[in-house]
């Protein structure tokens, strides 16, 4: 056993060393390496979380410190590891560490240390690289993994390279043992380049739902989209299926606050749809979209006033749009990533593949279109 560790280093040091050489012919080869074992390392450490928290039920329905120690410990570990990678990257990540630098935070914070180590130190599998903060006895300080947390605080923007993290997306689907993801984004000059989401809890084989969990989408500009395996097993290319348009049927959120059922039903029926909606949270939906088990994803607001924010939607964007599919907002608009952490300037997503998403867009025009007559009636 003691000649495995120098063996794996030098595996890994060959490995990277041939991943650079690859990374002049691919673009974004390194970002992507890099961004699968970030996401499949806080998808493990979130697997821990709803297992010894979550499911064991050591803790009220209403406690909200599952996810928060889970959303908190993930976003540390990607950030720790894109900021050994990649220094001088900003992040726009969804949380922030005021609240664990706080006296009152002690408890929260020694768990989301204990985690994160957990997380980081981990044996190194395919892939992984050393350099990336990363294997046995790589543990970070409670400073360190603060200041990674609080690394996510870039405000967006036009120009230059930032990642997007949602560390959990889909928390209440995360707590009912149902779909949720971990989510990361490379967006260069406000275009989303390199999208990776993992899904935990998403069967790899669509037409198998009993089959094995797990799953990882990644996307670069360019250069397709795919599907693996949580451990990077089966790659497989992913193409939006043609559906006919007595086969359409919708992806949408499961919480009715977070998208308007009520406006899809109409969207539906203007569109004579029969199939009933798929109901999922989070960006599985665009993963499921990408991979044909639903035809078009539609999130229009529940509440005046909501801005989507930015790593909710850069990479499914990106997957979707490798897939062959579009992603606009009801009015067609691309969805805008260069004002901030939000879309300020879009209403809606509508994202499918490309016939489809022309007859949903119309669709959705007419429902807004009919509302606003409605409205002016009354
Ligand atoms: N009022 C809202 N409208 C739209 N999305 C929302 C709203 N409130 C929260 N969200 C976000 O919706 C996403 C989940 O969507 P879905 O229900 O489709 O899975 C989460 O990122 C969640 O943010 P947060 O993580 O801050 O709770
Ligand atoms: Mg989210
Ligand atoms: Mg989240
Ligand atoms: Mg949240």
């Amino acid at each position: 056993m003691r000649h495995v560790r120098p063996v794996f280093c030098l595996l890994h040091r060959f490995y990277f060393q041939s991943s650079k050489a690859r990374a002049m012919s691919l673009p974004y080869e390194t970002e992507k390496q890099l961004a699968v074992a970030a996401v499949r390392r806080a998808c493990g450490l979130t697997s821990s979380v709803f297992n010894k928290l979550v499911k064991n039920e050591t803790l009220t329905k209403n406690d909200k410190s599952p996810v928060t120690v889970g959303d908190y410990a993930a976003q540390a570990v990607i950030s720790t590891m894109l900021y050994h990678a990649f220094p001088a990257d900003p992040i726009v990540g969804e949380e922030d560490a005021a609240e664990l630098r706080e006296e009152s935070g002690a408890g929260l914070r020694d768990r989301i240390v204990a985690l994160a180590n957990e997380a980081l130190t981990g044996e190194l599998g395919f892939g992984d690289n050393v350099e990336w903060g990363i294997g046995p006895g790589q543990e970070k300080t409670t400073a360190q993994l603060l200041d990674a947390i609080d690394r996510g605080n870039h405000p967006g923007g036009r120009s230059g390279r930032m990642w997007t993290i949602d560390p959990i997306d889909g928390t209440k689907g995360f707590l009912r043992g149902e779909q949720y993801a971990v989510c990361l984004s490379l967006i260069v000059d406000a275009q989303v380049q390199l999208g990776v989401i993992g899904c935990p809890n998403l069967p790899v084989d669509p037409s198998k739902p009993d089959s094995a969990r797990g799953v990882i989408f990644v996307a670069v500009k360019g250069h397709g989209a795919e599907q693996m395996t949580l451990s990077g097993a089966n790659p497989a290319p992913l193409r939006i299926p043609i559906f006919p348009p007595a086969e359409i049927n919708f992806l949408e959120s499961v919480e009715a606050a977070h998208s308007s059922h009520y406006f899809n039903a109409r969207v539906s029926s203007i569109l004579g749809i029969t199939h009933p909606p798929v109901r999922m949270d989070s960006q599985a939906k665009y993963g499921c979209l990408a991979r044909g088990e639903g035809a078009a994803y539609l999130r229009m607001p529940t509440v005046v006033g909501y801005k989507e924010k930015i790593w909710d939607h850069a990479p499914g964007v990106v997957l979707i749009e490798e897939a062959g599919g579009v992603v606009t907002d009801s009015r067609g608009l691309p969805l805008d990533f260069g004002l901030g952490r939000t879309l300020g300037g879009n209403f809606g997503v509508v994202a499918a593949g490309m016939d489809v998403h022309a007859l949903v867009l119309e669709a959705v025009q007419k429902a807004q279109a009919l509302e606003t007559g409605a409205k002016a009636k009354v």
